[in-house]
């Protein structure tokens, strides 16, 4: 393959395509976000997840849970609203009526997260697969590609990129690399780090500079999945929610600076937002 030169991400690239209400909006109109979260001890990060999806504009969030973790999810929120579900069927209805669905964070690397992403992909209107919904295809990542057939992000970092695309990091740079695997897998890839790759199957690449290093806390990748997810579910474009996600995601971090903990990002956005929205034409 030839060398992949990446644009850089700003946003002139997708600002003009940001999914702000109209007048006669309502919330079912600004688009439906669900988030599967793990079992009762692993709650949290499709819970920032969550937040993040909400708070970028989704008009719905949901957390579907295994019965076990509903209590605490409930103990926990109040705009984001809790379903549960007790087989990747019921799992499927939920995602049928959602427009986006991230799977991931936390889920569990068993089969149970393998059943329930292959579930989401089929079913729901686009996805976002993060952290466990990769680790679990690392034996068989084509069983992971064949299922992708409508819009999907994966947001890998370093090491669960390595999981399901064997050696691509060790043969070709970052750059590169995010491309092949786009083009391999059928998703839009980001790759996470300090510079961040957006890589389409169409050959779109965009790196991220727009970051901050105390971005590297846990939870700040179930923040930024949640933020695309959040995006995909209002009808941004896969690749654009990438890279506005991403770009968000570092603007707010700076504006936190020093102490950020990840549940400071999504309550972060709104300044932000009043920016954009007080620009647009
Ligand atoms: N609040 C919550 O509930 C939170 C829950 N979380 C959940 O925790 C689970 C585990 O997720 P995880 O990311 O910590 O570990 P995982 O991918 O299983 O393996 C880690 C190994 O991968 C490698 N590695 C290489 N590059 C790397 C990189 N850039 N960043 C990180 N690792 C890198 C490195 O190995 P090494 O290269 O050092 O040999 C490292 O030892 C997952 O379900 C996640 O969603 C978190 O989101 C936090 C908030
Ligand atoms: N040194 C750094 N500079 C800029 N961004 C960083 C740095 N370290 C981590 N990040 C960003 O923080 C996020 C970390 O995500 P991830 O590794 O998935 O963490 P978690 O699993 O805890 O949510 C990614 O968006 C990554 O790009």
């Amino acid at each position: 393959m030839t060398s992949s030169t990446p644009e850089t991400n700003h946003p002139d690239l997708w600002l003009p395509d940001w999914p702000w209400p109209e007048a006669d909006s309502h919330k079912h109109k600004r688009g439906s976000l669900g988030v599967v979260t793990g079992p009762a001890a692993s709650t949290g990060a499709a819970r920032l997840a969550a937040r993040a999806g909400l708070r970028i504009g989704a008009g719905l969030a949901t957390l579907f849970c295994p019965p076990s973790a509903t209590l605490v999810n409930a103990a926990h929120e109040t705009a984001v609203m809790i379903k549960p579900f007790s087989t990747p069927d019921a799992l499927a209805e939920l995602a049928s009526s959602s427009k986006c669905v991230l799977i991931g964070p936390a889920a569990g690397v068993d089969s149970t997260t393998r059943e329930n992403t292959l579930e989401v992909l089929k079913h729901a209107g686009s996805s976002v697969l993060d952290a466990d919904a990769l680790t679990v295809f690392k034996d068989q990542p084509d069983a992971l590609f064949n299922a992708i057939t409508l819009p999907a992000v994966i947001t890998p970092h370093d090491g669960e990129f390595s999981r399901i695309f064997p050696g691509l990091l060790d043969q070709y740079t970052r750059a590169e690399a995010a491309a092949i695997a786009a083009e391999r897998s059928g998703a839009v890839v980001l790759l996470k780090g300090n510079e961040t790759l957006i890589a389409a199957p169409d050959g779109r690449l965009t790196v991220n500079r727009h970051a901050s290093p105390f971005l590297a806390t846990a939870g700040s990748g179930d923040v930024l999945a949640g933020m695309i997810a959040g995006l995909m579910a209002q009808g941004m474009e896969a690749h654009r929610a990438a890279c506005a996600g991403a770009w968000c995601h570092g603007e707010v971090a700076r504006r936190v600076g020093p102490g950020l903990i990840s549940e400071d990002l999504p309550d972060a956005l709104p300044g932000l937002l009043s920016e954009f929205y007080a620009r647009r034409a």
